[in-house]
């Protein structure tokens, strides 16, 4: 869909919500969950109205926007240079916008900055850079088709002598199950800066990209001028270089991937679009990450020195700690990742180290894999390794949820904490307060 062929006429908008909604239940099934389980029941309606408003854009044109909001201004009275409606550039810097990734449908974070030399003593509306931006970021995207289609818009809107479009976007990582489970040194985003430019900004030499540039650097944004992609470059997507579908019931697998072919098709999208070619069988090969499995989680043998609790010997305790355990997980509310880290606390006999990071961090993967909320992760790793321990034990998860910031409530930056506190953690202060200071101490990667 390019930039000319805007908006979609809003037809059985009822219908293709409903047929999401369907979708998704298939997409929960294949992932052995109950669809009518408490947490689960809204959710095929909760994805549905996130997929609608992620993707309205389909629904808007960028040319209503600006058309009603040109304002004449002059340019220069006399003498030489550029100024006002007449060739004074003019940027808006930081826009915050969320967009969905065409390689795998998860939301990605945009910031974008947009600059336009007026010209034909006119200027547009501030405001209205933002809002067409948003039109075609509220689409299934590539950063650089974004980059192009919001400067193509706003050049055929405003008509200005040039204008210019510069994104920085980040993209959650994918958990890297052949490697092993990343850790928390892992990079926790994929990033990558676009630019796109027209008129007096096609030239990537010309003199006005340092100008843009320079202003945007008064805000410590540093990006090079020549950052466009090539669209036949490798795609930044982190599920393009993923493991493959994870094998599960093929016949499962099938009915997933035809479900999110249904979805794309609903959402207003061709899925034959060079862009799209993949993004179904990608899409779940992220999902099947979260599967629902009976399996038990195995630590037998796995606790070396256990400590019997009862032990009289076990007065001369010392807190030990492991900070930053990474985690992802998926919101069983909105089908939307949450990730972050996991810090844990539990005393031992002094000298003794009871039980390895690679165990705790097995813990945290094994209840993050699953559709979860955030407190109930937090009470099964407490408890588990409560069992394993003994019963004072202390957890504190941060996360960062998607469906609190790329949808809804779009609160970027936001990050919720939990914790659970167990046997003397709830009544020691000292102990408790000890633990969160090391966290405090603790730089994060
Ligand atoms: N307690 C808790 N809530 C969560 C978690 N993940 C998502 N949520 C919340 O689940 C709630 C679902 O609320 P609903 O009103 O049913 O759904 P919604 O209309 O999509 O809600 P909004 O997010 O407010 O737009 C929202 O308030 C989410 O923020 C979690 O891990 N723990
Ligand atoms: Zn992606």
């Amino acid at each position: 869909m390019g930039v000319l062929d805007e908006g979609h006429v809003e037809v059985g908008f009822e219908q293709e919500t409903l047929t999401i909604e369907e979708a998704v239940k298939v997409l929960l099934q294949g992932l052995g969950e109950d669809i009518n389980r408490e947490g689960l029941s809204k959710t095929p309606a909760r994805v549905a109205k996130a997929l609608r408003e992620g993707t309205r854009g389909y629904r808007q044109k960028a040319k209503d926007i600006v058309q009603g909001a040109l304002f004449p201004e002059a340019g220069l009275n006399n003498g030489i240079g550029h100024a006002g409606g007449v060739g004074g550039l003019v940027i808006v810097r930081d826009l915050d916008l969320f967009s969905y990734c065409e390689s795998c449908l998860l939301p990605f974070q945009v910031k974008c900055h947009v600059g336009y030399v007026p010209s034909g003593q006119c200027v547009v509306g501030l405001s209205k850079l933002s809002r067409v931006a948003d039109v075609f970021a509220k689409r299934l995207q590539d950063p650089q088709r974004l980059a192009d289609d919001v400067c193509s818009a706003l050049n055929h809107g405003i008509k200005p002598a040039g204008v210019a479009v510069v994104l920085q976007c980040l993209h959650i990582h994918f958990p890297n199950l052949e490697l092993g489970f990343l850790d928390s040194t892992h990079q926790e985003w994929v990033t990558v800066s676009v630019c796109s430019g027209k008129g007096l900004f096609e030239n990537a030499k010309a003199t006005i990209w340092s100008d843009f540039l320079s202003l945007l650097k008064f805000r410590g944004i540093n990006v090079e001028k020549t950052c466009t992609r090539d669209s036949t470059g490798p795609c930044w997507c982190p599920s393009q270089s993923s493991s493959a579908l994870i094998p599960c019931k093929i016949e499962t697998v099938h009915q997933m991937v035809t479900a999110v072919t249904s979805i794309l098709r609903s959402l207003g999208e061709d899925p034959l679009r060079k862009g799209l070619v993949g993004t179904p069988n990608r899409y779940v090969t992220w999902l099947l990450n979260f599967e629902k499995t009976n399996k038990e989680l195995k630590l037998d043998g796995y606790v070396c020195g256990k400590m019997d609790p009862f032990q009289p010997n076990c007065n001369e305790e010392e807190m030990h700690s492991e900070l930053n355990l990474a985690f992802w997980s998926q919101c069983e509310h909105h089908l939307l990742p949450f990730h972050g880290v996991v810090h844990i606390g539990y005393f031992c006999t002094k000298g003794t180290n009871p039980i390895a990071k690679s165990i705790l961090q097995s813990i945290v993967h094994f209840y993050g894999f699953k559709l979860q909320v955030q407190e109930r992760i937090t009470r099964q790793v407490a408890e588990t390794v409560s069992s394993l321990l003994g019963g004072d034990v202390i957890v504190v998860v941060e996360a960062s949820h998607s469906c609190m910031v790329s949808r809804g409530i779009e609160k970027l930056g936001s990050n919720t904490a939990t914790m659970a506190l167990l046997g003397r953690f709830s009544t020691d202060d000292t102990a408790k307060t000890m633990f969160l200071q090391r966290i405090q101490n603790t730089p994060t990667s």
